[in-house]
C-alpha cells in the first residue's frame, strides 16, 4: 500500500492521519513532519505514527501531504527542492495555493495534485475536491482518489474552480457550526436549558443533514415540508429573509472565494 507522509500535521494534518487509520491504513505507512517536539510526541502516542524529516519523508513515502498554513509554504518548498524527485507525488491541502507554485519551485515536473478537504475528514465524512497539476496523470488523479476516498467523499473539478470550492465545501463546516452555535443560543433566549438546547439543535442538523444525504429530494423540498400555513415555521423564515440571511451567505461565500484568490496571488512571484 502506498506510504504517505504528511507535511504540517495541525488540524486538517492530524485528521487526515487519523481518517487514514480508521480506514484501514497501517501507522507503519504513515508518518508526519512537525516543527515542535512536544506536539510531535502527542501525536505519536496518540496515533502510533512516526515523526521524520522533510528528506525522510522523501525517502520513505510515495505521496506527500502538503498541510501547512498557505502563508508557511515557503520553507517548506525549500527544504523539500533540494531532495524532492518525480517518484514522489505532491498533495496539496493549500487554500489558494496553485499547483504552478509547486511546479515553479519544485525541480524535475514533479506531479502535483492540489486538494480542498474539510474537517469532517476527523469522522470519514470529508468532502474533498481534487484538480491534477500540469505534470500529475490520471493514475495519480485515482491515487489521491483512492487514499481521500477511505475518510469521505472525493470528487474532481478544474483547477479553476478551487477557490470557489474552498469557499463552499472547504470552509462550509464553519457556516454550518456557526448557526448551529446560533440556534443554540437562540434556545438559551428562549428558557430552554443549554445542554437541552444543544441536544434538540444538534439532532435536528444531523436529521436534517441525513434527509438531504439519504432522500435525494431538493432543500426547497425537504423545507416546504417543515413549513405548515400560517405555522410557526414560515414566521421564522420571514425574520431570516428580513434580516438578509441569504444575502448575508452570497456575500460571505463569495468574501470567502476572494480570500482564497488572494492567499494564491501572494505566491505568484
Ligand atoms: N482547517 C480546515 O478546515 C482546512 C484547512 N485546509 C488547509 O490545510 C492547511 C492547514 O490548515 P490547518 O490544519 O487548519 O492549520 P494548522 O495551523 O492547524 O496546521 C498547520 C500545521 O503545520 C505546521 N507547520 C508549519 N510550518 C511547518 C513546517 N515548515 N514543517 C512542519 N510543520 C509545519 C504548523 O505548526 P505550528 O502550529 O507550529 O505553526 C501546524 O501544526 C492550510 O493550508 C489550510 O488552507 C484545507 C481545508 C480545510
Ligand atoms: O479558513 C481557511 O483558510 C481554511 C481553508 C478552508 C477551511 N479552512
Amino acid at each position: 500500500m502506498t506510504t504517505i507522509a504528511v507535511l504540517g500535521a495541525g488540524k486538517i494534518g492530524e485528521a487526515l492521519l487519523s481518517g487514514l487509520l480508521s480506514g484501514g491504513r497501517l501507522p507503519e505507512q504513515l508518518m508526519f513532519t512537525e516543527r515542535y517536539a512536544e506536539r510531535a510526541a502527542a501525536l505519536t502516542k496518540q496515533y502510533g505514527v512516526r515523526v521524520v524529516d522533510v528528506p525522510t519523508a522523501v525517502r520513505d513515502a510515495e505521496v506527500l501531504v502538503v498541510a501547512v498554513k498557505p502563508q508557511d509554504i515557503d520553507p517548506v518548498l525549500d527544504e523539500l527542492a533540494p531532495v524532492i524527485s518525480p517518484r514522489n507525488l505532491v498533495v496539496s491541502l493549500c487554500a489558494g495555493l496553485p499547483t504552478s507554485l509547486y511546479e515553479r519551485k519544485l525541480p524535475n515536473d514533479v506531479p502535483v495534485v492540489r486538494v480542498m478537504p474539510n474537517t469532517p475528514m476527523l469522522v470519514g465524512q470529508a468532502m474533498s475536491v481534487i484538480s491534477a497539476g500540469r505534470h500529475a496523470s490520471p493514475q495519480h488523479l485515482v491515487l489521491v482518489e483512492e487514499i481521500l476516498g477511505t475518510v469521505g467523499e472525493v470528487i474532481r473539478v478544474p483547477e479553476s474552480q478551487q477557490d470557489a470550492v474552498t469557499a463552499l465545501s472547504g470552509s462550509g463546516p464553519a457556516y454550518f457550526f456557526f448557526l448551529v452555535e446560533a440556534m443554540i443560543d437562540a434556545g438559551i433566549l428562549l428558557g430552554i436549558p443549554r445542554n437541552v438546547a444543544e441536544k434538540l439543535i444538534i439532532q435536528s442538523a444531523v436529521g436534517a443533514a441525513a434527509m438531504l444525504a439519504q432522500t435525494g429530494e431538493h432543500p426547497v423540498t425537504l423545507r416546504e415540508a417543515v413549513t405548515s400555513p400560517a405555522g410557526t415555521t414560515i414566521m421564522a423564515i420571514r425574520e431570516l429573509e428580513r434580516h438578509g440571511v441569504r444575502a448575508a451567505l452570497l456575500a460571505a461565500i463569495e468574501a470567502a472565494r476572494d480570500r482564497s484568490e488572494e492567499l494564491g496571488k501572494a505566491h505568484e512571484s
